[in-house]
């Protein structure tokens, strides 16, 4: 798996691959790693797949309960520090999550790493997951606190892109939400095989090389 998100000047931008895997097996190229949380609130999902779907699904429910009994929504501190608790209550009972919460709140723009070590940071940028380091590469090279939110969604795509090329458990499609003032927005999904070939355009001695 690979998965990304970082803050710049418009917001939080959200990205990751849809593979998922037994071992050497691609069980699937098709599984949804961004969860949607709340209108404004975006999750991220690495590590066993059943533990994190579980504890996604059971943090929506804790953020629900509390807009209904504090008739406001939870911030992205809060969230986090709700899944990060639960999580730790876990500890060395073998669960394997690796999350991140992004969103806007009253504070603006927020972005917090969840593990199920009981790992919980405040951050501007990071990558989840076996392609992460790949990703890395690609996102501390072209990060700018003050790109626009095309060409965010275009490095957070190349990021991802680059990470299924090298990663052999990331693959499928990346996705790519933005989440602003307004709320997060879906921003594309494309299949890494046709972003390959928007990187690398085959022409005639393109095809030279690789006879
Ligand atoms: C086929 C399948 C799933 C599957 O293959 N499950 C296996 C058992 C699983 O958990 N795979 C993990 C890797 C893994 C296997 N055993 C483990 C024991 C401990 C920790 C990790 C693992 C995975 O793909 N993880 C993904 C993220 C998942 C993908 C599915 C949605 C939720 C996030 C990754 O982290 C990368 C592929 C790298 O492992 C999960 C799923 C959800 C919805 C629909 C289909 C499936």
């Amino acid at each position: 798996t690979t998965t990304l998100a970082f803050i710049f000047k418009e917001g939080v931008m959200v990205a990751a691959d849809s593979r998922a895997s037994m071992g050497g097996y691609i069980s699937s190229q098709s599984v949804k790693k961004i969860i949607e949380i709340n209108p404004y609130m975006l999750g991220t999902m690495a590590g066993g797949a059943a533990d994190c779907q579980f504890w996604h699904r059971n943090l929506g429910v804790k953020c629900r309960r509390h807009e209904l009994a504090n008739k406001r929504r939870i911030s992205v501190a809060g969230a986090s520090k709700l899944l990060a608790n639960i999580l730790y209550s876990y500890r060395g009972m073998g669960l394997s999550v690796g999350t991140m919460i992004a969103g806007w709140d009253e504070t603006g723009p927020g972005l917090y790493y969840v593990d199920s070590e009981g790992g919980r940071l405040k951050g501007t940028r990071f990558s989840v997951g076996s392609g992460s380091p790949y990703a890395y590469g690609v996102l501390d090279n072209g990060y700018r606190y003050d790109l626009s939110v095309e060409e965010a969604a275009e490095l957070a795509r190349r990021a991802i892109y680059h990470a299924t090329f090298r990663d052999g458990a990331s693959g499928g499609v990346a996705s790519v939400y933005y989440v602003g003032p307004n709320g997060w927005k879906k921003l594309s999904g494309d299949d890494v095989g046709e972003l390959h070939y928007s990187y690398y355009p085959v022409t005639p001695t393109t095809v030279d090389q690789e006879m």
